[in-house]
């Protein structure tokens, strides 16, 4: 089966809509040669995750690649090599991933500290309802940059500025906070700009990031034209006995492309984002370049670039106030992890020691 496969032409591939491509193809070609198959993860719980394969959806078991990071567990969305067959079917090997999610690692859980694999895209909805609060959409371009998707800004709920000029500042305002980023004014209700979502989704994976009521889930039912995830109802907006979406799955777009929709997602604070951080302010590392210091703070430094782009008005002071709140909020998560990481480390010893106890007072018993 696995040989039959392989020389199939990718695109006309059984797997092409989860996401199959010339590039998997490739990579995969170790793992056929094995007699194994390729599968996408559609969800993953209790050692057991959903593989779609060639021969439709299989429950595969992960045992054989539990590994000691956590950001190596198999998640939704990576591509695994399982056996042709057998009862269970084992996960083999993670193909190697393109991109990943984590999860915010200042959390106190260590599992499940990937979210999502292999997105190409993640678009950040934005409710057009509220206020924008630019700093917040910097903040979730960060994560995306880093997480090695390419950032797409949904401003949802566009019907409720009708009016073209006020909608156009909007959009300027968002773009001028993320260079290299689309900016999609899109109202799912009043079908305006889906069809344009649409086609950049048709592409690749995609992740939906926003805050809670930005139009998520509103936004993937548009995309999979039907009513899959649960909208909180309009009344329900204070959060009490709402709906908060627990499907986690991936979903294959009638129009192309795959969706991933999991909670963790959702809930998402700042990961360890530097180099995405460095991404958002695209502008502000290109006047950092020309600073006379290599390590200069931007803060007095003489010959300053920085400061001396502030000073004529081509860098906005809100940009380099935002930029200087994400670093140092993005430093406090990183040395947060690093101490959570040496107390984990100090608490396997501790039950590794206890366990060596254990077996020495058992050999002693047995000698006496
Ligand atoms: N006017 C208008 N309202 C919308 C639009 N899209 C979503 N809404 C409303 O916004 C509210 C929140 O939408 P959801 O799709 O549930 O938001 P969400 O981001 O999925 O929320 P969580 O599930 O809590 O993360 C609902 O009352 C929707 O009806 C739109 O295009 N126009
Ligand atoms: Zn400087």
């Amino acid at each position: 089966m696995s040989s039959s496969l392989s020389s199939l032409s990718p695109s006309s591939h059984p797997l092409s809509p989860y996401g199959w491509d010339a590039g998997w193809d490739a990579e995969f070609a170790p793992y056929a040669d094995q007699g194994l198959v390729p599968g996408r993860v559609l969800r993953v719980d209790r050692g057991q995750c959903d593989v779609v394969t060639v021969d439709g959806t299989i429950r595969a078991d992960t045992e054989f690649v539990v590994p000691r990071d956590p950001a190596k567990v198999v998640c939704t969305g990576d591509w695994v090599a399982v056996d042709p067959d057998g009862d269970p079917r084992y996960v083999r090997t993670l193909v190697t991933r393109r991109t990943a999610f984590l999860r915010n690692t200042s959390s106190k859980r260590s599992e499940g500290q990937i979210l999502a694999a292999n997105v190409d895209h993640a678009l950040i909805a934005i409710s057009l309802a509220v206020e924008l609060d630019l700093g917040r959409i910097e903040r979730f371009l960060a994560l995306a940059w880093e997480s090695g998707a390419q950032p797409v800004v949904v401003l949802t709920k566009a019907d409720l500025v009708p009016d073209p000029a006020t909608r156009g500042h909007l959009v300027a305002d968002v773009e001028a906070a993320s260079p290299g980023v689309q900016v999609l004014p899109v109202s799912a209700t009043a079908g305006e700009g889906t069809d344009v979502l649409q086609a950049l989704v048709a592409g690749g994976t995609s992740v939906l990031l926003g805050q809670s009521g930005a139009g998520k889930s509103t936004l993937a039912n548009a995309l999979l034209g039907e009513d899959v995830m649960d909208v909180q109802s309009a009344r329900d907006v204070d959060g009490k006995g709402r709906h908060t979406t627990t499907t986690r799955n991936l979903l294959v777009l009638p129009g192309g492309g795959v969706l991933i929709d999991t909670p963790g997602l959702r809930g998402v604070g700042l990961w360890d984002a530097e180099t995405g951080v460095g991404q958002v302010f695209a502008e502000i590392e290109e006047f950092a370049a020309e600073c006379r210091f290599q390590d200069c703070a931007h803060e007095a430094e003489p010959g300053c670039a920085v400061l001396a782009a502030l000073e004529d008005g081509t860098l906005a002071e809100r940009r380099l106030q935002s930029y200087r709140k994400l670093l140092r909020e993005n430093r406090r998560i990183v040395a947060k992890t690093d101490a959570r990481t040496r107390g984990e480390i100090r608490r396997e010893w501790r039950v590794k020691q206890a366990q060596g106890r254990a077996a020495m007072d058992a050999k002693r018993g047995r000698l006496h």
